[in-house]
């Protein structure tokens, strides 16, 4: 709506699903086929790359090759042509870009980042990537670290931070939410509207503004037993239990707390969502029956 529904083009190797081939232009596009993208940005005239194709911290650890070409090879794509077209470009990073020596309570924007999954090591490269091509060609390169990002109408794409979505569809399924990460595992967290409306306002914040290239972005940080409580609002009956998996290990070494206190003062970052408007937002969306259960919370 912002930019003319025809301006901006989307994106995957992935099939559309009806509504998105009917929100506007979509393209079959392979983040490691060089030519392609290059053919793309000459036939639509782009000037921004938002670059989202990724393997995610668990799924990255289930195919550490793919995960290296696509999030690696991928990123030296879109460097390469950002520079030759001189395009603007955002690369979303994570807090999975931080490790077991950063602080974890809270994790400030500069600070030791080792972290321990190919997916981390990827997003380190890409922020470090990034900011040399802007000190060396001057490219206008962006990121956000986001935490994980809440949404209702897509499924998890194979992260740590899955849970908190799964949470709602288990709810309203079956009743039975199995979670994969221990009760106490506290994380940053962001629902997806929060997200998108950060990239548009840091893509579209002057220059002269910006005395960083990457910054850390949150909104809430919730642990499984937190959002349980409040999903109970909703559906009272809500059976959980616990099955540890890998991913904990994962959780252990990620922020517990993220200082976004840099994006706020320098280019007035806000959230607008917290752990119960998150909550009602996601049932208004999956439960067709919701106004009762809203009723209910009231009474
Ligand atoms: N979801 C989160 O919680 C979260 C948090 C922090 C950062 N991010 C970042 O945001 C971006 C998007 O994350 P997401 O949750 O939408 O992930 P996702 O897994 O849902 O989406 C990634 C997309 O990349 C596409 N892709 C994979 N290989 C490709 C290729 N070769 N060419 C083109 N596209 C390819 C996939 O088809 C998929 O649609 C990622 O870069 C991720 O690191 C996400
Ligand atoms: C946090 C984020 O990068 C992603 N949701 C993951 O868990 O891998």
């Amino acid at each position: 709506q912002r930019y003319g529904q025809n301006n901006v083009i989307m994106s995957d190797i992935l099939k559309p699903p009806q509504e998105i081939l009917e929100s506007g232009p979509y393209v079959f596009a392979d983040i490691l086929d060089f030519k392609k993208l290059q053919e793309l940005i000459v036939n639509y005239n782009i000037d921004w790359i938002i670059h989202f194709s990724a393997l995610l911290s668990a799924i990255g650890e289930n195919n550490v090759p793919l995960a290296m070409r696509v999030n690696i090879e991928g990123l030296h794509n879109v460097l390469e042509l950002a520079k030759q077209y001189r395009l603007k470009i955002f690369v979303p990073s994570t807090i999975g870009a931080f490790g077991p020596d950063s602080p974890r309570d809270p994790t400030p924007d500069l600070c030791i980042q080792r972290p321990r999954t190919i997916y981390g090591v990827s997003k380190v490269h890409a922020e470090l990537m990034g900011e040399y091509y802007y000190h060396k060609f001057g490219m206008d390169f962006r990121s956000l670290r986001f935490p994980g990002i809440i949404s209702a109408d897509t499924n998890p794409g194979g992260g740590t931070t899955d849970y908190a979505v799964k949470i709602f569809h288990d709810a309203l399924k079956s009743g039975h939410f199995k979670c994969y990460l221990r009760e106490d595992t506290m994380l940053p967290m962001m629902f997806i509207d929060d997200c998108l409306r950060s990239v548009v306002e840091f893509m579209e914040t002057p220059e002269s503004k910006l005395k960083m290239r990457t910054y850390n972005v949150t909104a809430m940080s919730f642990t499984p037993d937190e959002i349980v409580e409040e999903v109970r609002k909703y559906v009272p009956e809500l059976k959980v239990t616990y099955e540890i998996d890998g991913r904990q290990a994962i959780a252990d070494t990620w922020p517990k707390r993220f200082d976004d206190s840099n994006a706020r003062a320098d280019w007035g970052w806000k959230h607008t969502m917290d752990l119960p408007q998150m909550c009602k937002a996601m049932f208004e969306f999956l439960d067709p029956s919701h106004q009762k259960q809203k009723q209910r919370i009231k009474a």
